[in-house]
């Protein structure tokens, strides 16, 4: 049953994320974080909070029961509920409270930080090539030594921790309470006396105790666990940010028509900023006319905003202001689903998917992801071929797998079960330029698609060779017909004579926009940056254009 329900909450989950769009998702107010475990184990607590009611009624009866019979049996039954009732008042449990932890001292921070570093693999490189390991032995020992006897003890622990031992005296001296009392009447009145009255009183009160711990500590956690199940429930509810329109993509013209013709946008006097509250403008006014079939290229410097642009014209996210038209028609009207099917995008995030070369590629076209041929065509077009063929298990290779596996023991004496350990999951890596061509052969698997109206690339070739780049961009330069094609590149020498349209960005605003030609004769932003790369190449820099 347990499995069965997490399955079923996991789905939940899973359909939920998928449903977010990503400035939605992004959003840190709409954090949807509820897992099955929590609500699986939000079930266990409510069962076990009913077994706990049931529990505490029926020892409070006994007790009675047990009272009627015995001379100062009355008394003896409210001393036995002193104890527990002390430890319900009385014991400060962090868990039983809403709480937040963090710690907030600088020292304390500076050290964890130095401890990470030293000992998380993922930094391992960076550390030995800046030879920083003395600096952070020595940085450490310094904050260690600024802490002082600042305790880094369970938080649990620390909030539960009291200054005086007197109510840890006064606990124990109520527990004993009703057998102290017991003893004192068994002297006074030993015709009362009774070893089974006597053991029965003990356990009772033993377990009431425990049993008044328990419904206490229930109590406190059923509103997390029945939060957890409500979260669940209403993650399918969080309105998206990019809600979908009617309108169908590409607009019912002739079959022959569509063929031909790429996605134009128009962007008029457009800001926008990413998902927070008080986050800045990235993108300014920008208005500019992106015609159907044209080549773009889009540059400028580090945090232009280039990759901003990118995100809007591709319907990732929505402008704080202006409008973006395509085909003539707010980009909101229309059906959300169809312009995702009409765009591919090939960035410079390049994901891997835990799962193998063939379908890591085959992604890209979900309807025919299995169809080998095609997967093959496509690594092919983008110069995966060769890398995925030296590859142990070839196209079955599964590069990043999802790790589950666990030992008992680490690290292990050599012998089966290390060898064993070593050779599950074992993720075998591929160079940063191996990833991007994997990540541009699911590109060529979406546009081979056959629906693709808007082919974005962005920077995706950091990595690569300079001969690979060349290839790659002329691949896909050569798949344009019938598109818009927009390049975001740094290195834009050889694509930039082939443009119709180069848009020039400075600081999040459009400064340039016009053919290479037009732009060089302008002497301003674009003849700056063309005119660093090509010095490059050449001892002189190119004399500006007489203006
Ligand atoms: N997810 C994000 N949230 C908040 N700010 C962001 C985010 N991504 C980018 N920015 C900011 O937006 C600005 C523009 O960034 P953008 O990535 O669009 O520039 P870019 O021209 O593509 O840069 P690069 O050439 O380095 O790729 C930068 O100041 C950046 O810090």
């Amino acid at each position: 049953m347990q499995s069965r329900l997490k399955i079923h909450f996991q789905n939940r989950i899973m359909q939920t994320h998928l449903k977010l769009d990503l400035p939605t998702s992004q959003d840190n107010s709409n954090k949807f974080n509820a897992n099955a475990q929590q609500a699986w184990s939000a079930i266990g607590h409510l069962v076990e909070l009913f077994e706990v009611v049931f529990s505490t009624v029926s020892q409070l009866a006994f007790v009675v029961d047990l009272a009627k019979d015995h001379k100062g049996g009355i008394r003896l039954a409210f001393l036995c509920l002193v104890s527990p009732i002390y430890v319900l008042f009385s014991k400060r449990e962090l868990w039983s409270r809403v709480f937040g932890i963090y710690a907030s001292n600088k020292h304390y921070l500076r050290a964890k930080a130095f401890f990470n570093i030293a000992t998380n693999a993922e930094y391992k490189q960076e550390v030995m090539v800046n030879g920083a390991e003395e600096y952070i032995t020595e940085e450490f020992g310094k904050a260690e030594d600024a802490l002082g006897n600042v305790s880094d003890d369970y938080a649990f622990r620390l909030f539960s921790r009291t200054r005086t031992p007197v109510p840890v005296i006064l606990a124990d001296f109520f527990r004993d309470l009703p057998l102290i009392t017991y003893a004192i009447d068994c002297i006074l009145h030993p015709e009362y006396f009774s070893v089974a009255s006597l053991a029965m009183l003990q356990q009772t009160s033993e377990s009431l105790r425990w049993t008044f711990y328990r419904l206490k500590s229930q109590k406190a956690t059923m509103a997390e666990d029945l939060s957890y199940i409500k979260a669940l429930y209403e993650g399918v509810s969080i309105p998206n940010t990019i809600e979908s329109g009617d309108l169908s993509y590409p607009l019912d013209e002739s079959a022959e028509k569509q063929v031909q013709r790429g996605m134009s946008i128009e962007l008029r006097d457009v800001t926008f900023a990413y998902p927070g509250a008080d986050s800045r403008n990235v993108l300014e006014n920008i208005s500019t006319s992106i015609p159907a079939s044209s080549l773009v290229v889009i540059v400028g410097a580090n945090g232009s905003g280039k990759s901003s642009l990118v995100k809007l014209l591709t319907n990732l996210h929505r402008p704080r202001s202006g409008d973006i038209l395509i085909d003539s028609h707010p980009i909101s009207a229309y059906s959300t689903t169809d312009l995702r099917r009409a765009t591919a995008l090939l960035t410079q995030d390049h994901s891997v998917f835990p799962l193998n070369i063939a379908e890591n590629i085959g992604l890209g076209d979900p309807a025919n992801a299995t169809d080998r041929t095609r997967v093959e065509e496509a690594a092919k077009m983008g110069g995966a071929s060769g890398f995925i063929a030296k590859l142990a298990r070839k196209w079955d290779e599964v590069l990043f797998p999802i790790t589950t596996s666990y030992a008992s023991q680490y690290p292990m004496r050599p012998g089966d079960l290390r060898d064993v350990m070593l050779r599950v999951e074992k993720q075998s890596d591929i160079s940063g330029g191996e990833k991007q061509r994997l990540v541009a052969s699911r590109t060529f698997m979406r546009i081979m698609s056959g629906n693709i109206k808007l082919l974005v690339v962005d920077e995706p070739t950091s990595a690569m060779d300079p001969q690979g780049e060349f290839e790659l961009f002329e691949r896909l330069r050569g798949m344009r017909e019938g598109k818009t094609t927009v390049f975001v590149t740094h290195r834009f020498g050889h694509l930039t004579k082939h443009a119709d349209l180069i848009l020039c960005m400075k600081e999040g605003k459009l400064v340039e926009s016009g053919t290479h030609v037009e732009l060089m004769a302008r002497n301003g932003e674009y003849f700056s940056l063309y005119n660093i790369q090509a010095q490059a190449f050449t001892e002189t820099p190119l004399e500006k254009n007489p203006s």
